[in-house]
């Protein structure tokens, strides 16, 4: 039947028209119908006190003596029932699952109107199915979906972070504290800080410790803030509002903060932040809220922040480049993440661990590495640290084909100068030669370590070695027209 002031299309099954609730009149006819094909039925008046109940409906409560529940509230003979919600409201619950005395009884409830149909008089139930069993189908179809759909957000939640604790190597005393610091990070819900230079394994610890903690099963975001152009970075963090500017897009966007909801956003190289964002970011983690761009309403959002930075943020705040209040609200828990050069008694565990999944990820068998080729490994000084160590075995791997074990003589094909020359003391550890001619090769040298280590990034290599981009294209190819013309 269709509700009062509903609107329909082809011809009506009421002529007449329909423009009231049911009344009793008007139930009175399908009532018997009703009654007959469920396993119970009852009615309640405008008190929700029980004015009838059936006999089936008595046996499948285990009511004894039926007069003795008629007239009082049906709330104290079926606790669980939702009559009281249908008078009320004047609303029908055609289908609701009601437990009593551990059985589950499908049941219908249609509220009664007046004559008038203005006001609710009471409320009619019926019992459609006293045992799931006919329903067990549509259940167990049920209850696989909401299986699907928890291990298709679990799989996608692990999608986010691909790093666990154990993914974090090192057995030094240095990594031992920070693993121990960052599983006291897992336990809370603060931000966190984490410092050190880049290629120390700063985002694959923040991948650690939102695995660990309770937000484990909800989405890992990461944003590399000094990989995005200033202008776009507002939109990137806090979304965009519909039709917020020409051409915007008539949806909504969400930015990284609405994406992480309910998780952890990791904001790589947060120092490079720029001081207009710096204010919206303080705000967004004080007031645990986001205002999109072009949008003059702020959106709720529950994220937990994990920052990274390579640079000197209290420095920074010193200099005036950094906000002091969003140093000191990032700064909660900080967790100084060490060098290669730090650690390097971690170097054979490293190197054992990244040639096994290199050998994953190629599908090769795997290599293995030599204590000598280790003890040269020591000499070098790492300034792209575990990155760098990756890319080198990456390297060698792939120019010496079919290479099973590396030794000295395989890792000095990729290996960058400096550290094949070895630390002999008191021994020169090259021929004395112009200056001019050393600071060229030395400075030809320092770019091709940076250049390793940052895996060809030239942005990095160049914050790296601490010189502007444009200074280090200006160095390439200045280096490049030597050695067409080496003479020069
Ligand atoms: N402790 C570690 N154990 C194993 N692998 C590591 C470890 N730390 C880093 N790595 C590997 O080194 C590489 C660089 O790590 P990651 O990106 O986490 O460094 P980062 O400090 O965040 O660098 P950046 O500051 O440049 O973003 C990755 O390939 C990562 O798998």
């Amino acid at each position: 039947m269709a509700p009062p002031g509903s609107k329909g299309f082809g011809q009506s099954p009421f002529p007449g028209g329909v423009d009231r609730g049911l009344t009793l009149e008007s139930i009175s006819a399908l009532f018997p119908v009703f009654e007959q094909a469920s396993a119970g039925a009852i009615s309640v008046d405008a008190e929700s006190r029980l004015t009838w109940i059936n006999d089936s409906y008595c046996r499948l409560l285990g009511i004894e003596d039926p007069e003795a529940v008629i007239g009082r509230p049906v709330a104290e003979v079926i606790p669980a029932t939702r009559m009281p919600e249908v008078v009320r409201s004047g609303r029908p619950l055609l289908l609701d699952i009601m437990e009593y005395r551990g059985q589950q009884l499908v049941v219908m409830r249609l509220p009664v109107f007046n004559d008038a149909g203005t006001e609710v008089q009471g409320a009619v139930a019926f019992v459609l199915y006293d045992d799931l069993q006919p329903l067990t189908p549509l259940v167990s179809k049920y209850r696989r979906l909401q299986s699907d759909l928890a291990a298709a957000k679990r799989a996608l939640a692990k999608r986010g972070a691909r790093y666990e604790m154990a993914d974090f190597v090192g057995a030094s005393a240095a990594v031992l504290e920070v693993k121990r610091r960052a599983r006291l990070a897992a336990a809370r819900n603060t931000p966190v800080l984490l410092l050190g230079e880049t290629g120390t394994g700063k985002e694959v610890l923040a991948q650690a410790v939102h695995a660990s903690s309770l937000r484990a099963e909800r989405p890992f975001v990461a944003v590399n803030v000094a990989a995005i152009p200033d202008n776009l970075l507002e939109a990137e963090f806090f979304g965009v509002a519909p039709g917020a500017y020409t051409g915007a897009d008539k949806r909504q966007r969400q930015g990284k903060f609405q994406l992480a909801d309910g998780g952890t956003l990791f904001l790589d190289e947060v120092g490079d932040m720029p001081g207009h964002l710096q204010a919206k970011l303080l705000r967004a983690l004080q007031e645990g809220e986001v205002e999109p761009l072009g949008s003059n309403e702020v959106a709720p959002v529950d994220v937990r922040v994990i920052a990274a930075t390579s640079r000197n943020l209290e420095e920074m705040v010193a200099a005036g480049s950094f906000r002091a209040d969003l140093y000191y609200r990032l700064n909660v828990l900080s967790i100084r993440v060490p060098t290669l050069r730090e650690r390097l008694v971690d170097l054979g565990i490293l190197c054992d661990t990244i040639l096994e999944k290199l050998a994953a990820e190629s599908g090769e068998p795997r290599a293995e590495i030599t204590a000598e080729a280790i003890n040269v490994l020591r000499q070098h000084d790492w300034p792209g640290n575990i990155r760098e160590l990756r890319n080198t075995l990456e390297q060698t791997l792939a120019l010496n084909e079919e290479c099973s074990v590396i030794d000295v003589p395989q890792l000095l094909t990729a290996l960058p100068a400096p550290a094949r020359r070895g630390r002999q003391p008191g021994v020169p550890s090259a021929p004395v030669r112009p200056l001019q001619e050393a600071v060229r090769d030395a400075e030809r040298s320092a770019i091709h370590n940076a250049l390793t280590a940052s895996g060809g990034n030239k942005a990095q290599a160049a914050r790296l070695l601490g010189i502007p981009r444009s200074v280090l294209y200006e160095k390439l190819g200045r280096l490049a027209d030597m050695s067409e013309n080496p003479d020069e």
